[in-house]
């Protein structure tokens, strides 16, 4: 088996009312990885947790060879994560958007971005501020980004909700053909499997 991507050992993480993780271990390798869980089990923890956006109490993070403790900067630098409760990008139109996620991975592939913007219907919204678009489309314009992104390790939360079902196809798509790219992970939490995609791995938090 190929090196994974991400290598988690021993991750442990509580809220000071309540514990989450506990002496966690597991790899991620390159495909799709679902956490699977029900309200409230920790997914968009864990996934903060990964993307070194919050600390845990014990652990180590490895991505491609490159230690969260030792190399913070380096380590975050790599990973592509959907910032959905994040105000920062509100004042920005999705090109200027676009623009920001260009400037911070070297391997942004812009030629990517209309058939993106057309396949998640987003033509109508282009011109629009963040703040200005419905969830549901602001989900669509983080998911451009991350597929153009070329990161090492994507994260995913919720990707589906609020989508229309033609997106939604184009989504699963698009991720599929993403998940033959053996330099990347993805990694996407939601309560139930999702249909048409095959995952190379579940993490399941329970219901
Ligand atoms: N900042 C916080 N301080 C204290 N507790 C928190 C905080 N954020 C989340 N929690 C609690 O930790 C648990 C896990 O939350 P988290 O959002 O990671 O779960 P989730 O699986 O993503 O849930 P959902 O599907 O409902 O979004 C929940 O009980 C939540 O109330």
């Amino acid at each position: 088996m190929s090196t994974p991507i991400l290598q988690v050992s021993g991750l442990s993480f509580a809220y000071p009312e309540r514990e989450l993780f506990s002496d966690l271990s597991l790899n991620i390798p390159s495909g799709v990885t679902l956490v699977q869980g029900g309200d409230g089990r920790g997914k968009t923890t864990l996934l903060q947790l990964l993307a070194g956006r919050m600390q845990a109490q014990a652990g180590r993070l490895e991505l491609k060879g490159i230690d969260l403790h030792t190399e913070g900067e380096a380590y975050r630098r790599q990973i592509f994560c959907m910032e959905l409760r994040s105000e920062a990008y509100d004042q920005m139109n999705v090109p200027e958007y676009f623009a920001s996620v260009h400037a911070a991975f070297p391997g942004f592939d812009a030629s990517r971005l209309p058939a993106l913007i057309e396949g998640l219907s987003l033509t109508p919204h282009v011109e629009k501020k963040l703040f200005m678009l419905s969830t549901g489309s602001k989900r669509k314009v983080w998911l451009a980004a991350a597929f153009a992104a070329g990161a090492t390790l994507n994260l995913l939360d919720d990707p589906f909700a609020g989508l229309d079902q033609a997106s939604i196809n184009f989504v699963v798509k698009t991720l599929n053909a993403a998940a033959l790219n053996p330099q990347q992970a993805w990694v996407i939490a939601l309560y139930e499997p999702p249909q048409g995609v095959p995952l190379a791995q579940t993490l399941d938090l329970g219901d």
